[in-house]
């Protein structure tokens, strides 16, 4: 069996759905630190239930999900908080915070009841508020900011949660191409610096190819997992939709509509 260890994710044979209806089968991949991941696969297909399985906000079917070497059932929620941080695409209930307040929100795994902010604390707060360049919006009140604004706010909480591993709900919906990159570099950069492991759902098949070190496809049979070349080579990105209408183009990576 495979040192599961060394990874900071990884799944066995996992099945997600809800009570009866199995939503996808055979999802196997492992993550080590570092590594930015994207999962992509057609509408309703079952990214957002990935995620939310992976991040234990519903239960997984059958299969196994290990966070370093540990089962995902066998952690305590303090144990959670402290490897694991989420970002939904729900608006969060407080967004009459200011954008500092807000980040200052990933820090409650560590500190006490008062939530008294130590100098690490604010050292961490800040770091993420300079990586995700908000200095300037740092006292401005969330329901103020644009959405693209809104999700930098979000990412850099969860950077301030400072957990090993962070995992994105469709970060980069309702935003132009610019503020899409934008956010999927600051995410690469996260993951390569800081050494997260950070996997994301995302339509953008086109971006994740370019910025992702691994992807993982959901198409309904077996989920291939790999680089993103690694995929290509296997032509995995043209069975994803039909052919009579969109052909995806290996040499350079993009989806072309059959006019
Ligand atoms: N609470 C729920 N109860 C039962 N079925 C659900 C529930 N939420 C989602 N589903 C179903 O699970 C399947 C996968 O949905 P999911 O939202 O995970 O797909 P997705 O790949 O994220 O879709 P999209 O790309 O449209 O966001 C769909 O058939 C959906 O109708």
């Amino acid at each position: 069996m495979e040192n599961v260890e060394k990874h900071i994710l990884s799944t066995k044979e996992l099945t997600i759905g809800y009570g009866v209806k199995v939503v996808a089968e055979h999802i196997n991949f492992s993550l080590e630190a570092g590594t930015l991941c994207g999962i992509v696969g057609a509408n309703g297909i079952g990214k957002s239930t990935l995620l939310r399985t992976l991040g234990s906000f519903q239960p997984k079917l059958e299969g196994r999900i290990y966070l370093k070497g540990k089962a995902l059932e066998d952690h305590s929620p303090s144990e959670m908080a402290q490897k694991l941080s989420v970002v939904l695409t729900e608006p969060p209930a407080s967004k009459n915070l200011t954008v500092q307040e807000l980040i200052a929100l990933g820090r409650q795994p560590y500190t006490n009841w008062l939530g008294s902010l130590t100098a690490s604390d604010k050292e961490h707060i800040n770091q993420s508020i300079n990586a995700f360049l908000l200095n300037d919006l740092r006292n401005v009140k969330c329901h103020e900011l644009s959405d693209g604004q809104l999700q930098r706010v979000l990412i850099a909480r969860a950077m301030a949660q400072d957990t090993p591993l962070i995992l994105l709900d469709e970060p980069t919906t309702h935003l132009d191409l610019y503020h899409k990159v934008q956010i999927l570099k600051l995410l690469q950069q996260l993951a390569h610096e800081n050494q997260k492991t950070i996997v994301f759902t995302t339509h953008e098949i086109d971006l994740a190819i370019q910025l992702c070190d691994k992807t993982l496809i959901l198409d309904g049979v077996n989920n291939p997992f790999g680089a993103p070349c690694e995929l290509i080579e296997q032509h995995h990105f043209e069975r994803l939709f039909p052919s009579e209408m969109i052909q995806f183009d290996a040499k350079t990576g993009t989806f072309k509509v059959n006019k």
